[in-house]
């Protein structure tokens, strides 16, 4: 049985620079890996099976599992896999799901993209990373930054990667109100599809510097979002009440990041936070700078 984390995406900054002829929107986005995600495990079998597991599976288990990421990663690289006449044999997946769904970080898409890693372990099939991120990307735009893993600028409708390197990591608390926000309906509700691109990142040395910067970037699906649902107002608020240097809206919402001095005032302020909303999903955790590609053998 092998073992990949699914960590969650954060856009720490988002421009919607244009739209492409097919609707998709063209992006500049600033984006981390967090400490916190799903994991999935796989393991051979004598039929492929499909199981949920874990504190945010529910919403997940009342879906058909055929259209689960998971499931459409899977087949999509055993098609692959046959077509270059590589055996693909059944195999049995689990997802311990710790993301909350459609909520902006991306947790789909870091299913999807640790499926295809692991598979193609267990399977001894390795495409290019081209050829990966080709198939990840026809199972959603955010998948092939979540192949990558590391932190990065991503363009074009997301899958155009330049990486980016931190001298440091960032400690956040990540808050959704538990409601479920359509990333097209967001998309939609744009008022204007022509804001100007991402400037370059300063500060990757600096920490203090680069906050400086993140104050002068922006989220533009943040607007639309909270039209839309106006609890991310609150969230925001909520972050900032608790200390956090700076809040944002990450994706197309509606989960929101405070990123904080240090590890023990994220805590802190997740402790308050968690009192003061017990209906919100709060956590607290920091950035990877390493892709999160650990394997890990379980008994
Ligand atoms: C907004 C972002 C920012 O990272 O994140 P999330 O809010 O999903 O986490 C992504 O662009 C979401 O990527 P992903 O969730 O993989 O999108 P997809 O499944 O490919 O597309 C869902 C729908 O979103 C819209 N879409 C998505 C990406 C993009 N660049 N332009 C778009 O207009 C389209 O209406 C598309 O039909
Ligand atoms: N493994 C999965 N995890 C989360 N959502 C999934 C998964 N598989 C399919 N979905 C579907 O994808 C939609 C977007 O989910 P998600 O990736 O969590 O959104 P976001 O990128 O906004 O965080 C959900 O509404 C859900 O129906």
């Amino acid at each position: 049985m092998l073992t990949r984390d699914a960590p969650a995406k954060i856009n720490l900054a988002l421009h919607v620079t244009g739209r492409r002829p097919d609707g998709y929107h063209l992006l500049e986005s600033l984006v981390v890996f967090t400490e916190l995600g799903d994991r999935v495990s796989a393991g051979a079998a004598e039929d492929d099976s499909f199981a949920l597991e874990g504190p945010e599976a529910g919403t997940l288990a009342a879906e058909d599992s055929q259209g689960n990421l998971v499931v459409r990663a899977r087949d999509a690289l055993r098609k692959a896999a046959q077509r270059s006449g590589h055996a693909a044999p059944p195999v049995a997946i689990t997802l311990d799901k710790r993301l909350p769904v459609a909520s902006g970080i991306g947790g789909g898409s870091a299913d999807a993209a640790a499926t295809l890693t692991l598979l193609s372990d267990l399977w001894g099939y390795h495409p290019s990373a081209q050829e990966l991120a080709e198939i990840g990307l026809s199972l959603g735009a955010d998948v092939p930054m979540c192949l990558a893993g590391t932190p990065l600028v991503a363009r074009g409708i997301g899958e155009a990667l330049e990486p980016v390197e931190f001298g440091f990591a960032l400690d956040m608390v990540l808050v959704n109100p538990r409601i479920g926000v359509s990333t097209p309906t967001v998309f939609k509700a744009l008022a204007r599809r022509d804001n100007a691109p991402l400037p370059p990142v300063e500060g990757l040395e600096d920490r203090a510097r680069f906050l400086g910067w993140l104050e002068t970037v922006r989220n533009d699906l943040e607007a639309p979002a909270r039209q839309i649902a106006p609890a991310i107002g609150d969230c925001l608020s909520a972050l900032s009440d608790t200390g956090a240097l700076l809040a944002r809206m990450s994706g197309s919402g509606a989960s929101c990041f405070g990123i904080h001095a240090d590890a023990d005032a994220a805590a802190e302020a997740a402790r308050r936070l968690r009192q003061a909303y017990p209906g919100w999903f709060v956590a607290a955790t920091r950035t990877r700078s390493a892709p999160g590609r650990q394997v890990r053998q379980a008994s």
